[in-house]
């Protein structure tokens, strides 16, 4: 089985004390560093923007893992890449062009991610899957951390691993979106590659146990 990844989401971070959280997770059994920015138009809330990610990639000792909720974002995406962004996810509903997109995001040397949300149909990326480095699926309604995992994503986490085996790309699986440890493993038997996590990992006594916990229910 490949290695599994899971990634942190800055988003259910202390911001009081955020240094605190990046160095943390640097010390952790954690991959990636997730960062969720909300633009308040696309999703009803605000997270954080520019000033935040070049604070967080100062410290931050991982692969930076994008996630933009947000509109219109062909706009930012050489901002993300002099940002030090290593993968860069735009929403499928966001995107009129979304090949045109995918390609600049490659040419901007990042790796090229489109999440789904929950009503979005896997079968939309059948044109495109092979050009795309990562798909995260969206397991509850973009917006907000701290939300239930809607249980249809095991479906189309199935359904996607299908078209990636049809198709024979390196398409990698995240899911976004209430994971813990009780689900982390039934995504991962069903194709899963990354698991996002923010309230299960931040809000837990003990964030690097808790992420030691995810890996071993996992492997
Ligand atoms: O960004 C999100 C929704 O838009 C995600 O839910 C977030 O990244 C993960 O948080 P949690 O694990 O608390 O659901």
């Amino acid at each position: 089985m490949s290695k599994k990844i899971i990634a942190p989401s800055l988003l259910a971070a202390n911001f009081a004390n955020l240094q605190h959280d990046i160095e943390m997770v640097n010390q952790s059994e954690a991959d990636w560093f997730h960062l969720d920015i909300m633009d308040g138009v696309y999703v009803p809330n605000i997270s954080f923007g520019m000033p935040v990610v070049k604070a967080i990639a100062k410290y931050a000792k991982k692969i930076l893992d994008a996630h933009l909720m947000i509109v219109e974002p062909d706009r930012y995406i050489q901002t993300f890449a002099d940002l030090g962004v290593n993968n860069l996810t735009v929403h499928y509903e966001a995107c009129t062009h979304l090949h045109r997109t995918i390609q600049a995001i490659k040419d901007a040397g990042m790796k090229a991610g489109v999440a789904l949300n929950p009503h979005t149909n896997i079968d939309l990326l059948e044109d495109t899957i092979s050009d795309i480095d990562i798909v995260c699926i969206m397991s509850v309604n973009p917006g907000f951390g701290g939300q239930s995992f809607i249980e249809n994503t095991y479906d189309k986490v199935k359904d996607l691993k299908s078209l990636i085996k049809a198709k024979k790309t390196k398409t990698l699986i995240e899911i976004d979106g209430g994971v813990t440890s009780k689900n982390a493993k039934k995504l991962v038997d069903a194709g899963a590659d990354i698991l996002v996590a923010g309230s299960f990992i931040f809000k837990s006594e003990n964030p690097p146990q808790t992420i030691i916990e995810l890996k071993n229910t996992i492997s």
